[in-house]
């Protein structure tokens, strides 16, 4: 026998408040049936990790998502990175971690810390702004595509193309339909970017196509690489920098002390990312059958990793519900773990953490001055509007 629920987690009332979803999957057992799509899902800390671990059990060739690429046609051509499984995946994973490494980090610490006090300064001068138009999006809308490489104009695609590419992990809903509604110019923009001659020279997204000249890639794959940066690189650090700025808004205390001691701007944002998790699942395939907990899987069968679930498990976790910047918050899911662990995890805590220090600098105290607005996501967990008013220093 196996536990099954009847649970819809990608619908409204789930994202808009998964907690206690979260809790009840946790309790049915270490896979649960959701009979809603005919998948399993796995919400406690040990399984998730398992089958991010076992990537040979665990597959992701199959699609990352609720759509089984073998069984139906990908809705858009399957990244050679996050949707690939070793041995390609181990080729392009080792160039992306090449240009990510802590060197290439060390040498966008300048213009990124530069632009995080510049930025900051200007909203504080301001006092009252909206945590996610004028910091959350403003910010990596800036740094990230210069790093990259691209131009300024029509960099408001890449939120769009974000919401699609999130959405398109989970069913097609309200959700995915609305953020497919303008899909072909959106595409068409982003694949523009993704060729030598849309690049900067030196820029993040020319070290790809690099190493087509040093024989690693080939030019199809170097664009599709670059696709994989645009992609991944922009809606995960918004929401991530607007849950920040929502938890230490919503916790004055854990603001209080992190200003006092800006030593704990890494760990504070590592709590973030296991308390309010900016990528909140993700899937696997089953490349053969396994019992796991008791339960028999078949092969070829969708597996939906609950992350944020896994990073709030008290089998894990000390008061898992508390938001506690001085705790130990390394293992929690949110960039995941094993080989495809998060390549750009640098650059998002430098992103991040530029901010924090900005803010710790010149901000006493922040506060929200109206409700936040949620925005639904299949796969993301963050705000469309965050108003708030600052008292500088
Ligand atoms: C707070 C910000 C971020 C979060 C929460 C996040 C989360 C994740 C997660 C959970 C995965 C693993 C997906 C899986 O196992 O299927 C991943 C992979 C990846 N991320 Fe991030 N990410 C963030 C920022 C970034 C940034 C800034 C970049 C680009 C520089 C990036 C590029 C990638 C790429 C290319 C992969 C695929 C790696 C692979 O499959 O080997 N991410 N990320
Ligand atoms: O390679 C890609 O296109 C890609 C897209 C989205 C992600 C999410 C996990 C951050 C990662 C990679």
């Amino acid at each position: 026998s196996r536990p099954i629920s009847t649970v819809d987690p990608f619908s409204h009332g789930f994202l808009g408040d998964p907690y206690p979803h979260h809790e009840a999957l946790r309790e049915a057992g270490p896979v649960v049936w959701l009979e809603k799509y005919g998948v399993w899902a796995m919400a406690r800390h040990d399984q998730v990790r398992e089958a991010l671990t076992d990537w040979e059990t665990y597959c992701s060739s199959a699609g990352v998502g609720l759509s089984d690429f073998r069984k139906e046609p990908p809705w858009w051509p399957p990244s050679i990175i996050l949707e690939a499984d070793p041995p390609l995946h181990t080729r392009t994973r080792a160039v992306l971690t090449r240009l990510l490494w802590p060197n290439a980090i060390k040498a966008l610490r300048e213009t990124f810390e530069r632009e995080a006090d510049r930025l900051i300064e200007k909203l504080v001068a301001r006092r009252e702004f909206d945590g996610i138009a004028d910091l959350a999006e403003a910010y990596p809308l800036k740094v990230f595509p210069d790093a990259v490489g691209i131009p300024e104009e029509g960099r408001e695609n890449l939120l769009r193309y974000g919401s699609m590419v999130f959405n398109s992990f989970g069913p097609h809903n309200d959700l995915l339909r609305e953020a497919m509604t303008h899909a072909g110019p959106v595409r068409d923009w982003i694949m523009s970017k993704c060729n030598r001659a849309a690049l900067a020279p030196r820029g993040l997204g020319m070290q790809i196509f690099d190493a087509v000249d040093g024989g690693e890639l080939s030019e199809d794959e170097a664009g599709m690489l670059v696709r994989s940066f645009l992609s991944a690189g922009i809606d995960t650090t918004v929401y991530g920098l607007g849950n920040a700025l929502y938890c230490l808004a919503r916790y004055p205390d854990q603001w209080q002390t992190l200003r006092r001691e800006p030593n704990l701007i890494r760990n504070a944002f590592e709590e973030v990312l296991r308390f309010e998790a900016p990528v909140q699942t993700f899937f696997r395939t089953t490349t053969r059958a396994i019992e796991v907990g008791g339960v028999q899987l078949g092969e070829g069968e969708k597996v939906l990793l609950f992350l944020a679930a896994a990073n709030r498990d008290p089998r894990r976790w000390e008061r898992s519900d508390v938001f506690d910047i001085s705790r130990r918050a390394a293992g929690h899911m949110t960039f995941g773990t094993g080989v495809h662990g998060c390549v750009g995890q640098s650059v998002a805590r430098l992103e991040t953490e530029a901010i924090l220090a900005a803010l710790a600098k010149r901000v006493e105290s922040f506060e929200l001055i109206a409700e936040p607005r949620r925005r639904l996501n299949n796969t993301l967990r963050g705000f469309d509007t965050l108003p708030l008013r600052i008292t500088a220093l």
